[in-house]
């Protein structure tokens, strides 16, 4: 559905993606993962032909991004970082009039539109204005917008950013019933619970380059373990700590307010940590995650 082959964005002389492969599958839920400023958004804005690649090739959907935009864009759906719905309009007349731009007949229009609002669960909102929805709303008010013209990829860029956890819930569980529905969804996020839940497929961004490309089981098997351990000492500078917990599990990572142990038996390290003398304010046992993923490859936490 998506080949991008050595992409590359550069704004001036910075360069926001730096020659990326990327191959994206028809019906698979693909993600791009990675902190503000890896060149996610630049990325997708390409992707949705709105930017165009200083270099390498971008073919989607078997057509060429550079020459065929428009053809391409009325076959793609796009659901921007920053919801962009008219506030003056109803919920039903957001998408109706959003269908105009895709010269959908007036009849067809109405009827899909009550179609995805049922979709998305706002049929019981048609006739109100947007203003007054909660961002949870809105957001899948814009999801349905993306959907009018029945696009065969959809693009989401950062979901479910600034939405409470109930929110971000039903907004995974309606892109995973539009995945079921065989639509190819293509999104960007800094969450990985986000991508974990919803990715078949995902690249880690950081600093316009891919650092690993797998599914997520796949990137926590080959960068993390199966267990970590987070060990806590209050406000004691963790330092000292390290050098203490040397030897535990099969590598020991510093942050700033915890320490992570990787392990495949977090209880067994849990209990080793005690046998030395040392007493933490507080011990966790977790699975590995793509944060850990992300660590390991960068050096750096997801979300700062
Ligand atoms: N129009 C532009 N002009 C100049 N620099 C830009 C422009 N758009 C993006 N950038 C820069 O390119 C880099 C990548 O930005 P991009 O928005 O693609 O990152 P991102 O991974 O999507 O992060 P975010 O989640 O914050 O959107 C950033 O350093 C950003 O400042």
């Amino acid at each position: 559905m998506i080949a991008a082959t050595a992409l590359v964005k550069q704004f001036g002389d910075f360069t926001a993606v730096d020659g990326i492969d990327v191959r994206v599958r028809a019906g698979e839920a693909f993600g791009f993962l990675g902190p503000n400023g890896a060149g996610k958004s630049s990325t997708m804005r390409m992707i949705g032909c709105v930017s165009r690649p200083t270099g390498g090739a971008l073919r989607i959907l078997g057509l060429d991004a550079a020459k065929d935009g428009a053809a391409i864009r009325a076959r793609l759906g796009v659901c921007p970082q920053q919801d962009s719905l008219d506030l003056e309009l109803t919920v039903l007349e957001n998408l109706t009039v959003y269908a105009r731009y895709f010269n959908i007949p007036r009849k067809v229009a109405r009827a899909r539109a009550m179609e995805l609002l049922d979709f998305v669960q706002l049929a019981d909102r048609a006739g109100d204005k947007v203003e007054p929805l909660s961002g949870g709303m809105k957001r899948r008010l814009t999801i349905a917008r993306a959907l009018v013209n029945e696009p065969e990829i959809v693009l989401l860029d950062e979901p479910t950013t600034g939405l409470d956890p109930q929110a971000r819930h039903l907004v995974w569980e309606r892109l995973f019933r539009l995945k079921q529905r065989g639509v190819t969804l293509v999104l960007t996020t800094h969450y990985m619970d986000e991508a974990e839940q919803l990715c078949d497929r995902l690249v880690v961004m950081d600093a316009g380059r891919i650092v690993a490309e797998g599914s997520p089981r796949e990137l926590i098997d080959r960068h993390s373990t199966r267990e970590v351990l987070e060990v806590r000492f209050g406000n004691d500078p963790l330092d000292g700590f390290a050098d203490k917990l040397d030897g535990i599990g099969e590598r020991v990572e510093v942050l700033p307010d915890r320490i992570l142990v990787y392990t495949g038996d977090g209880d067994a390290a849990a209990a080793q940590v005690h046998g030395r003398g040392l007493t933490p304010s507080s011990v966790l046992v977790r699975r590995g995650s793509l944060e850990d993923v992300f660590l390991q490859l960068t050096g750096r936490t997801l979300v700062d």
